[in-house]
């Protein structure tokens, strides 16, 4: 069934354990996600970003959403495991009113580039109006820039989130979940040396705030998916993320939604160009979009049991 985001992630924050937020753009992600979560009796949040909105819309926001929520709503009916959709880093208001208008489960508002009282002002502003429709929101607090190893530069900490700002952040706006900003970044070249995140300052944010927390930039860039790129001519060299035992370590510590985009679009190209390699006459996208696609659903496979919520549809 379709759900609020909201359902599937208070279960988990009472259960301890995480939810993948995977990002598409199209339809054959969505096909994967819904396959994985299928297969593995797990919930799944689909999330979409701006760009991805404006990309399926081919440039009009309210076509997009329209034709993302009937896409995710109708294969959501047809399964029996919960699938929510949710709007990624939503910065501009008509794109989140025209998701929200649209019928998505969730929203997140990111004015975590703001100080603090904008920051508050604007979530404040898009938790009222979600509310009273039904949708649940995130909001962000604090920058997502790697933690050098060991090189504790004083603009990194001032990046981090700082917990007692969140504990306020939380009862002044009412938002549903939050993202901690704890040493990840986007991308696939998220660190330089040892992967780290601030486990002491994400647990005093679960403490303070009891509210299911987000992970931005939890893409792992899995080595096996690295190598089978490269040996296909992709170049990825100095590519890194979040190792899956510190993924897990993060559930332990309050992360209930692990959003990952870069993961499956790793995936995707990696047999892509395998099979592109491989099979030098084919042209049939039904046929060359297959393998890409059985790689990103055993990604996802994988990434929903390290996170727990295998057989907790
Ligand atoms: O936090 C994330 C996931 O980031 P990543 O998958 O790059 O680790 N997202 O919000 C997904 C969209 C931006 C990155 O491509
Ligand atoms: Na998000
Ligand atoms: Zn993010």
């Amino acid at each position: 069934p379709y759900v609020n985001t909201k359902e599937i992630l208070e279960r988990a924050n009472k259960e301890f354990y995480a939810v993948p937020a995977l990002n598409i753009n199209n339809l054959e992600f969505l096909q994967a996600i819904i396959d994985a979560g299928v297969e593995e009796h797990s919930p799944v949040i689909i999330e979409t970003s701006e760009g991805a909105i404006k990309y399926a819309g081919n440039g009009d926001i309210k076509l997009g959403a329209k034709l993302f929520v009937s896409m995710v709503e109708s294969y959501a009916r047809n399964v029996d495991i919960p699938v929510s959709l949710h709007v990624d880093h939503g910065k501009n208001f008509k794109i989140i009113m025209a998701a929200i208008q649209a019928g998505y489960s969730s929203v997140m508002i990111d004015a975590s580039e703001f100080p603090f009282e904008k920051n508050v002002a604007e979530t404040k502003k898009i938790v009222e109006i979600a509310h009273s429709l039904g949708v649940s929101v995130e909001a962000e607090l604090g920058r997502l820039v790697g933690i050098e190893d060991n090189v504790a530069v004083e603009s990194h900490e001032a990046a981090l989130v700082d917990p007692d700002e969140a504990k306020l952040f939380a009862e002044e706006t009412g938002v549903d979940f939050l993202a901690p900003a704890i040493g990840t970044s986007h991308g696939a070249f998220k660190f330089k040396g040892e992967a780290r995140l601030d486990f002491a300052r994400l647990k005093k944010v679960k403490d303070l705030t009891g509210l299911p927390l987000v992970l931005h930039g939890a893409s792992s860039v899995p080595e096996d998916i690295k190598k089978l790129a490269e040996t296909y001519g992709a170049d990825f060299k100095g590519a890194k993320g979040v190792p899956g035992e510190i993924l897990a370590e993060s559930v332990k510590f309050g992360i209930n939604k692990v959003n990952t985009d870069t993961d499956l679009r790793m995936a995707f190209i990696a047999s892509l160009r395998e099979f592109l390699s491989k099979n030098p006459g084919e042209f049939d996208p039904r046929k060359y979009f297959k393998t890409p696609k059985e790689l990103v659903k055993n990604v996802i496979r994988e990434r929903l049991r390290l996170l727990g919520c295998s057989n907790k549809a």
